[in-house]
């Protein structure tokens, strides 16, 4: 990850242990901007076509470059982990890591405990793929891939495009609906139904 470097990638700095509190920081180069989401977000901010589709090919370039690489796939794609810096490119963040979280999470070298690893937020859920999503909620283990990250583009797509929260424009969610809690269940719903057609594609 250290060595990776391209326009639309954030730099990895390092690691950094806390042997007092044990715990691992990972430490990226500030985006000054903040996030996608952030940005998306923020209704003060105009954001025309032209902003909109300079973002959505940043992206694509990120994750077709380190595709390319030993890394092979980002694995945590989602719009907070898009950053945005100074000259508005975007750089991805983030990469690379939970491939190795898995692996130590598999080999019980870490748990999820008040000091180990952060289970994800019904929020992050929303840009996992129906089969990592599967995975996921029956064992734990967020198993990455290429086509997990395609999956990911498509929701950050949306969400800039029509600048909404994934899944929140669905015909039966009213207002107060419209939360990570509501929105969990309507990608939980998602990936039951569409594992099973994934699978029989597969098949
Ligand atoms: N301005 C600015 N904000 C940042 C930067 N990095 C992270 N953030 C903000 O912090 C939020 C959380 O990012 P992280 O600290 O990476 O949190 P996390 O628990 O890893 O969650 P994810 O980013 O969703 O994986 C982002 O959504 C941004 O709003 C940065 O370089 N600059």
């Amino acid at each position: 990850v250290k060595m990776t470097s391209h326009d639309n990638l954030n730099t990895f700095v390092g690691l950094c242990y806390n042997n007092i509190k044990d715990e691992t920081y990972f430490m990226w180069k500030l985006c000054t901007r903040g996030s996608l989401q952030d940005l998306i977000a923020n209704d003060d901010l105009k954001l025309d076509t032209d902003f909109k589709a300079s973002f959505i090919h940043d992206i694509i370039r990120g994750i077709v470059f380190l595709h390319s690489m030993d890394i092979k796939e980002h694995g945590a794609l989602r719009s907070s982990n898009c950053l945005v810096d100074n000259h508005w490119t975007v750089k991805l963040t983030d990469f690379g890591i939970n491939r190795t979280i898995n692996d130590c999470l598999k080999h019980r070298e870490i748990d999820y405990t008040d000091n180990g690893v952060q289970e994800l937020t019904p929020q992050k859920l929303l840009y996992v793929a129906p089969e990592h999503l599967r995975t996921y909620l029956s064992t734990k283990i967020m198993e990455v891939s290429q086509a997990g990250d395609i999956y990911a583009i498509g929701i950050i797509m949306h969400e800039i495009l029509y600048r909404m929260e994934p899944y929140s424009e669905r015909e039966d969610a009213t207002e107060g609906e419209t939360n990570s809690h509501f929105h969990f269940q309507s990608c939980h719903e998602i990936a039951v139904m569409e594992s099973g057609d994934w699978d029989s594609r597969q098949g």
